[in-house]
């Protein structure tokens, strides 16, 4: 089948509804959960704020619009290898210069949604991505990896999201030694998170500070975090797409990500 069928078929796979498109995407705000470092080593990102410029009043009589006040690390976003000193000289490390051609790519699904609610510090090691490609199939150069834990089901509140007590924050996420194997034996194009950021919560104490961050744009590749409804993807099989905005010379965006999926 040439691309020109493939894309043929696609459109009208789109258009019957054999193949649907799934938001994972969390709702973007003044009320979404934004990342808390310790105050003492740093600042945060500040609260998104929407401010009204018209809404078909005297300010606008026939329009409404809006500005932002918005992080780029803010919600279902995207992280470019610049956002970490690691990939700071890339080239093509910022949202603006990435190439698009990696905005959309397969996704490899690994669910360890029961993990996660047995247990917020739930780290994924290289024997678990291991024994999930020899259930599912081996993932693949180019390809996303993402961590299913259903923490989406906490998005609308902040302190459930952070999940954070005396000793820090409490989330799910990827020891070291997996991203090292993502990164240098499978080549895959990113990690995914449906948490604050990409690394586990307790990621700051660990013996190379938020491995995620630091091993994925070391190797001048992308992270995405806060992502939604994983549940309703595939193991494998789904196409996903996440576009950053493209901002100059920006290290990360929110995105409205997506994925292809066969009904
Ligand atoms: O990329 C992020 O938004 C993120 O998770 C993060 C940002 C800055 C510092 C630590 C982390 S852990
Ligand atoms: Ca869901
Ligand atoms: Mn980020």
């Amino acid at each position: 089948m040439t691309a020109k069928d493939t894309l043929a078929h696609l459109a009208t796979a789109l258009l019957d509804g054999s193949i649907k498109v799934i938001d994972c995407t969390g709702p973007l705000g003044p009320n979404t959960p934004l990342l808390k470092l310790p105050p003492e080593i740093a600042d945060d990102t500040p609260p998104i704020e929407i401010h009204q410029i018209s809404r078909y009043g005297d300010r606008g009589p026939f329009w409404a619009w809006n500005w932002l006040k918005l992080g780029e690390h803010s919600g279902t976003h995207f992280d470019a290898p610049h956002h970490w000193i690691t990939g700071k000289d890339y080239a093509d490390g910022s949202v603006d210069t990435i190439d698009p051609q990696y905005f959309m790519a397969p996704a490899n699904v690994i669910d360890c949604s029961k993990q996660a609610a047995e247990d917020p510090d739930f780290l994924l090691t290289v024997d678990h991505v291991k024994s999930w490609e020899a259930e599912n199939g081996e993932i693949q150069e180019g390809e996303w990896v993402l961590m299913r834990t259903d923490w989406d089901q906490y998005n609308t509140d902040e302190a459930k999201f952070l999940n954070a007590d005396e000793s820090g924050p409490h989330t799910p996420g990827p020891t070291a030694e997996v991203i090292q194997y993502l990164m240098e034996e499978k080549k895959a194009l990113g990690w995914g998170s449906q948490c604050i950021g990409t690394d586990a919560g307790a990621a700051g104490g660990f013996e190379i500070p938020f491995p995620a961050h630091n091993l994925l744009h070391k190797h001048n590749r992308y992270g995405l975090a806060s992502l939604t409804n994983l549940d309703k993807l595939p193991a494998k099989g789904a196409i996903l797409v996440t576009a950053p905005l493209k901002i100059v010379e920006g290290t990360g965006s929110p995105i409205r990500a997506i994925a292809l999926v066969a009904a």
